[in-house]
């Protein structure tokens, strides 16, 4: 493709996307490139690459826009885009080319707009704080709650870009091994220093192509959620349970961590995200685990009432912590969400806390950065759950010493470089 024909194509996406606001950007950018198998491999990163430069600075553009009276549009978001972050040799009024596989050329607002905004840096001092940090304004409060006068640092490094980070299965292989067979295909990878298990690759590289992914001798996996995994410390021989198992991403950690012994049930309530978990399982060489659906009214829960050593809880939640990698997200969330989801996360919390034996773990988890999913649902469980305490890590479980605060763990891109991650600890002492 023409560089042309490429922003014409992310004039096109970006335009779905403003179309389909409540869905996810990449659900919305691989149906876009399903539908057009003609974009080869490179077309298709150039045109995401730079849909998703105006998706990481919606807000920084945005504000540029109405400052210039101008409506926002993909066009004009992508005009922005090309002025307040130019890219050597790119001006919009070349890439507007009119040419056959072209976008239209400028019209003269936008000529008058590309005129106004070039020279300009894409921060302004007479921005707010909540477009400065690209976050909704009624966000921005709970973030200050929780980050306190952490608060630029942190969510300026949320806004950033995302690590790639595996986890090794120990299952198959070992850390090395592993690292050595990904140098062999071109990839260099380091050493997680929280995970144990993990390795971070540079930049962004074709991992799920190599012999190691597709033989399921590593897995793609934040080191956050590796973390999450070893907090649960799920043992040979236990019988534990991942509730919200969703593609059973945790589930093959712990089937990991169980060397593949004793019994994992991974629960859901969607079928599609539980059917996704299939091929993954078998790719991995994990057979301690079954998969049950929760559907309305199920008894299943209740006859299984107190007898699970290890109960994993990775609720649905905000995905705060995600940006890096969902920077959409920021766009998506509003107020009413948050007050669903934490409604829905005492619901599953207290369902789960049935099903842990006495003596046993429930481990709650989320990919949020706000308290009021995290710190604020622990305390408010424990009010009402005397049987439950907080209990500092199991030795030997992988977790670093020191990560977990009275049986807490709050991760953060900024201190620790993974996703954004909570993990409580909780022990059912009758
Ligand atoms: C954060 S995701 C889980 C991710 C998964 N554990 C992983 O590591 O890949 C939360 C999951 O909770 C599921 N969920 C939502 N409501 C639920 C409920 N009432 N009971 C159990 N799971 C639920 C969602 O379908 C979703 O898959």
């Amino acid at each position: 493709m023409t560089p042309s024909a490429r922003l014409a194509a992310a004039i096109d996406l970006l335009s779905e996307m403003e179309a389909t606001p409540r869905r996810p950007a990449d659900a919305v950018a691989n149906a876009f490139f399903r539908e057009r198998r003609y974009i080869g491999g490179g077309d298709r990163r150039a045109v995401s690459e730079r849909v998703w430069a105006v998706l990481r600075h919606w807000r920084h553009l945005g504000w540029w826009l109405e400052q210039a009276g101008v409506p926002a549009t993909a066009r004009t978001r992508l005009i922005a885009a090309m002025q307040l972050m130019p890219r050597p040799g790119e001006a919009p009024g070349v890439l507007f080319s009119g040419d056959r596989y072209g976008p239209a050329p400028l019209t003269a607002g936008e000529q008058e707009l590309a005129a106004r905004l070039r020279g300009q840096a894409l921060a302004d001092p007479a921005m707010p704080q909540a477009v400065r940090l690209e976050v909704p304004d009624w966000l921005l409060p709970r973030l200050a709650e929780t980050f306190g006068a952490a608060l630029e640092a942190e969510v300026s490094v949320l806004a950033g870009e995302a690590t790639l980070d595996l986890r090794v299965n120990l299952l198959k292989t070992t850390r090395q091994e592993a690292a050595r067979l990904l140098a062999e295909g071109g990839i260099h990878a380091e050493e997680t220093t929280l995970s144990p298990w993990g390795l971070r690759v540079p930049g962004r590289q074709p991992v799920t192509a190599t012999a190691a992914f597709k033989a399921g001798l590593v897995e793609i996996q934040d080191e956050g959620s590796q973390i999450v995994v070893a907090a649960a410390d799920a043992r040979p021989g236990m019988r534990v349970l991942d509730y919200c198992a969703g593609a059973a991403g945790k589930t093959l950690g712990m089937a990991m961590t169980m060397e593949n012994r004793g019994h994992i049930v991974a629960c859901d309530v969607s079928e599609p995200r539980l059917e996704g978990a299939v091929r993954r399982l078998r790719r991995a060489g994990v057979h301690n685990a079954e998969r049950h659906l929760l559907v309305p009214g199920d008894r299943w829960a209740r006859r299984r009432a107190g007898s699970f050593d290890r109960v994993l809880v990775d609720a649905p939640c905000t995905g705060t912590g995600t940006w890096r990698r969902n920077p959409d997200a920021r766009l998506r969330l509003t107020e009413r969400d948050l007050e669903e989801l934490t409604a829905k996360q005492a619901e599953i919390l207290s369902t789960a806390a049935t099903l842990v034996r006495p003596g046993g773990r429930l481990i709650y988890a989320t990919c949020s950065v706000l308290r009021e999913e995290n710190q604020d649902r622990i305390a408010s469980f424990l009010a009402s759950s005397p049987q439950f305490r907080r209990a500092g890590p199991e030795p030997g479980c992988g977790l670093p010493p020191d990560l977990a605060q009275d049986g807490m763990i709050a991760l953060s891109p900024l201190r620790h470089g993974t996703d954004g991650f909570f993990a409580a600890i909780l022990e059912r002492v009758a």
